[in-house]
């Protein structure tokens, strides 16, 4: 008898389309965990209010966390109101915060991608950048909007890996090439986690908290894209899925 396949929990955007609010999730984030994960994704709504963590995390085998246009609240990370027109996502925030607290409590294996990545540096005590190319000496890590995708996903800088952690464990080579779509960024790495990557102009792209007990893992930069096309992406999903089919065998 072959396994299931793992459910996968991809917390949603909460978006106006038209009249009505949908919660949705970017098709590229679905297909990274259909395609490379092996897994059955799950969109869970931004419904915080009735939708407690056990709630979710009973039902499934791991959470994606996906990027997103919106930022994080600043009062999430004690930082200054954001600028007039920052687009925020406060039920998106309300779900993923605890959510991220409660999954690595419990050692559900978790992936977090660039806001999937502010979220678990701020769920875990961390501060965040609002604008890290304002800043003096940071490089510029948005993308071109004007661009077609293709381009802005592309390859745009180096980070460095961290020796002895995670990702030099599962990648074996001291430097990456990453894409780069992100105007904010880890201020404070939160306390407990371990830097597995960092840009040349010292900002932190990846971490892990090595104390959690399941696989967690917090990127800056979107390996979803065209993931079977980058060895280096499609290594995190599988990866990711491994730890899943884990966790689903062991039945916790
Ligand atoms: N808004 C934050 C987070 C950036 C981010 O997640 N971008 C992804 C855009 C849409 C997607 O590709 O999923 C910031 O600018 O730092």
């Amino acid at each position: 008898m072959t396994d299931r396949k793992p459910l996968i929990a991809i917390p949603a955007d909460a978006r106006m389309l038209g009249a009505h609010l949908f919660h949705a999730a970017a098709e590229k984030y679905l297909r990274a965990v259909t395609e490379v994960v092996q897994g059955v994704p799950v969109i869970i709504p931004a419904m915080a209010q009735w939708l407690s963590c056990d709630d979710v995390l009973d039902r499934v085998d791991g959470i994606l966390l996906p990027g997103s246009p919106s930022n994080i609240e600043p009062h999430h990370y004690n930082g200054s109101p954001s600028a007039e027109g920052t687009l925020h996502d406060p039920a998106r925030d309300a779900l993923s915060l605890p959510l991220i607290q409660a999954a690595l409590a419990r050692g559900t294996p978790l992936f977090a991608i660039c806001r999937g990545l502010q979220e678990m540096n701020v769920a875990l005590g961390g501060s965040l950048h609002q604008r890290v190319h304002e800043l003096p000496g940071m490089q510029d890590h948005r993308e071109d909007p004007e661009q077609p995708l293709d381009i802005q996903y592309g390859p745009a800088h180096e980070v460095e890996i961290a020796p002895g952690g995670l990702l030099a464990d599962l990648l074996d080579q001291p430097r990456i090439l990453v894409n780069s779509l992100h105007w904010q960024g880890i201020n404070r790495l939160a306390p407990g986690a371990r830097a597995e990557a960092v840009a040349d102009d010292g900002l932190v792209e990846a971490f892990a908290v090595p104390s959690a007990p399941g696989f967690n893992l917090a990127v800056q930069w979107h390996p979803e894209w065209n993931a079977t096309a980058n060895p280096v992406s499609t290594k995190l999903f599988e990866t990711f899925g491994d730890a899943c089919r884990a966790r689903m065998r062991s039945g916790a």
